[in-house]
């Protein structure tokens, strides 16, 4: 199943730059995971936003809340999820 989700990034503006620089790495790292398990299909930045909107290929909403919060950055995400259905006009 197909999900498009959208992540709202808040940090703390008071996190320190070594530890904030620590999550940043680690959340890449995860997301490098994600996309090689083709797990995690698409990562795009919403321009002029510290959002993203990503397209998530999991076989139920457990898996994917599982992959979510598997995110180092997921405690600071507010997330929205649309669970992604066949357009009967697409050719894809
Ligand atoms: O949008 C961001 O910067 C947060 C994020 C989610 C996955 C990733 O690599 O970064």
């Amino acid at each position: 199943m197909l999900y498009c989700v959208r992540m709202e990034v808040n940090l703390p503006r008071d996190l320190d730059p070594e530890q904030l620089q620590q999550l940043k790495d680690r959340e890449k790292a995860r997301a490098l995971e994600l996309q090689h398990q083709g797990k995690f299909l698409h990562l795009w930045r919403v321009v002029g936003r510290y959002a993203n909107i990503s397209i998530f290929d999991c076989s139920s909403n457990d898996e994917l809340h599982e992959l979510l919060s598997s995110l180092p950055m997921f405690p600071y995400f507010d997330i929205e999820v649309t669970p992604l259905a066949q357009h009967p006009s697409s050719i894809k």
